[in-house]
């Protein structure tokens, strides 16, 4: 862990531009894709994240004989050179703390010629994993333990997979069903998922993308409520894909505007989704929209007062006067509750009260960030507490920090506390250094925008 950093505070409305990396969602499949090709060509994965999460995945890959190369991108990003081999091979993968490595590389280990043996950090082994080994159990895969529903395990891959239907409780993880999608096109049968649980399948939209980046390497999907079915075939993904700038991280920088009246800008992000198959999609690329939820993301920011526009300089944010409080369910973008509560926290220092929904299974993530999130901002004086799906966030009047924002790994819990350290001065986290799981200089491009100096694109 690095030792305490000093989040920068605020003397005026933060103004500037910022360039984020690519989505680590989007890179992770698209790497994944590329890799499932097994057709022995070398596709380009450009304006990926040097970040812990998509370098876990270039490796976990490699462990499996897939041949990666990276070279330096535009703007501080990778591009990633990705050789499918006809077949892969056994070997170790360490997931770190990436869910999507976690759950989308043990179906394509069930292709592999021999165990592929996965563990983690040590939170990741009290992250949920039922969903994803029970489907792969239920499509003839097998697993050492052969009850293993945590990290470690092994997939005793045999070189081909049956395939066929399977019924998985994905009320933990939308990751279940997209990590047995994305490789179900290479099994004999293809895969058709069913969810049945207590609760909904969380972040719809993942799934979405994932069945988008799907189609769009020629696989064949159909998406009904709760059942997916991916038919056997090849899957031929383009040469060149380019990655779209990440939304939840860019959320946070929008969020420096939110919190200070300012106006933060992002650039480079693309009104429409920029690189695409269109001959294998009954639109133009003009048409498609992006992978990603904006939409529900923008009427998140929206509902506390901002404006959020969309232009040729990218994609903006104006703060209002001041935030007000907010009723919303977040169980579509899940990912960005540790954003909404430190918004939800500052409306609540003028007398606002907030409501967030729909995020229970935001207990398996990076760290529970329900009890997480309600401890460092009760360290500050904020009033949070936890409900069954989510949080409630009561007026307070004055923050101050009592000791360093525990970051607990978690990238997203240290850039709420950055947030947060916009309006209590002396905040500092304890391990700046999670952020780099999908920001990798976000310790430096924070300051520079908060310090007015913006960061270049
Ligand atoms: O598939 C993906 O890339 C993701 C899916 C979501 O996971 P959950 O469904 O577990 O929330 C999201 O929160 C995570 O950050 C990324
Ligand atoms: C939940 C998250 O990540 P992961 O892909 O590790 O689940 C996240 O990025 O907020």
């Amino acid at each position: 862990m690095s030792s305490p950093w000093s989040a920068p505070a605020a003397d005026g409305p933060v103004h500037g531009a910022v360039a984020v990396p690519g989505s680590k969602s989007v890179t992770n499949r698209a790497l994944v894709l590329a890799a499932l090709a097994g057709d022995g060509a070398t596709r380009t994965v450009a304006g990926a994240a040097r970040s812990r999460d998509t370098t876990l995945m270039v490796d976990g890959l490699a462990a499996l004989g897939v041949g990666t190369e990276i070279t330096a991108g535009r703007d501080g990003t990778i591009d990633v050179a990705v050789t499918a081999p006809e077949r892969l091979r056994a070997g170790r993968v360490d997931c770190g703390l990436a869910g999507t490595v976690m759950r989308f590389l043990p179906p394509l280990a069930a292709l592999a010629d021999g165990p592929v043996a996965f563990d983690g950090d040590p939170h990741a082994r009290t992250r949920p994993m039922g969903g994803v080994l029970a489907g792969l159990r239920g499509l003839g895969v097998a697993l050492d333990p052969a009850d293993a529903h945590r990290l470690p395990f092994t997939v005793l891959g045999s070189g081909a997979v049956a395939g066929g239907p399977v019924t998985v409780d994905a009320s933990a993880s939308s990751q279940f069903v997209s990590g047995l999608l994305l490789s179900g096109a290479r099994y004999d049968r293809g895969v058709v998922v069913t969810h049945r649980g207590d609760g909904p399948v969380p972040s719809l939209p993942h799934v979405d993308m994932t069945v988008t980046m799907l189609r769009l390497s020629g696989v064949t999907v159909t998406s009904e409520t709760e059942r997916w079915a991916v038919s056997p075939g090849p899957v031929t993904p383009e040469a060149r894909f380019v990655v779209e700038p990440d939304l939840s991280g860019a959320a946070v920088y929008l969020a420096a505007a939110m919190i200070t009246g300012g106006r933060v800008t992002i650039t480079g992000w693309p009104e429409r989704r920029p690189a695409a198959n269109p001959e294998r999609h009954d639109q133009s690329r003009h048409d498609l929209p992006g992978l990603q939820p904006l939409a529900a993301v923008r009427r998140a920011l929206e509902a506390f007062g901002a404006s959020v526009d969309e232009g040729p300089e990218g994609l903006t944010v104006q703060g209002p006067d001041r935030l007000r409080g907010v009723d919303v369910d977040l169980g579509e973008i899940g990912e960005l509750t540790p954003t909404v509560t430190a918004l939800a926290v500052v409306a609540g220092l003028s007398g606002e009260h907030s409501r967030l929904r729909g995020v229970g299974h935001i207990r398996g993530h990076e760290t529970d960030r329900l009890a997480a999130l309600v401890a460092e901002c009760t360290s500050l004086g904020a009033r949070v507490s936890e409900t069954e799906d989510g949080l409630e966030v009561h007026p307070a009047s004055g923050l101050a920090p009592t000791r360093p924002w525990g970051a607990y790994a978690d990238h997203r819990m240290a850039t709420a506390g950055a947030l947060l350290g916009l309006v209590v001065p002396g905040l500092e986290i304890d391990d700046v250094a999670a952020t780099t799981k999908t920001l990798p200089d976000f310790a430096t491009d924070w300051p520079a925008l908060v310090g007015g100096a913006g960061v270049p694109a």
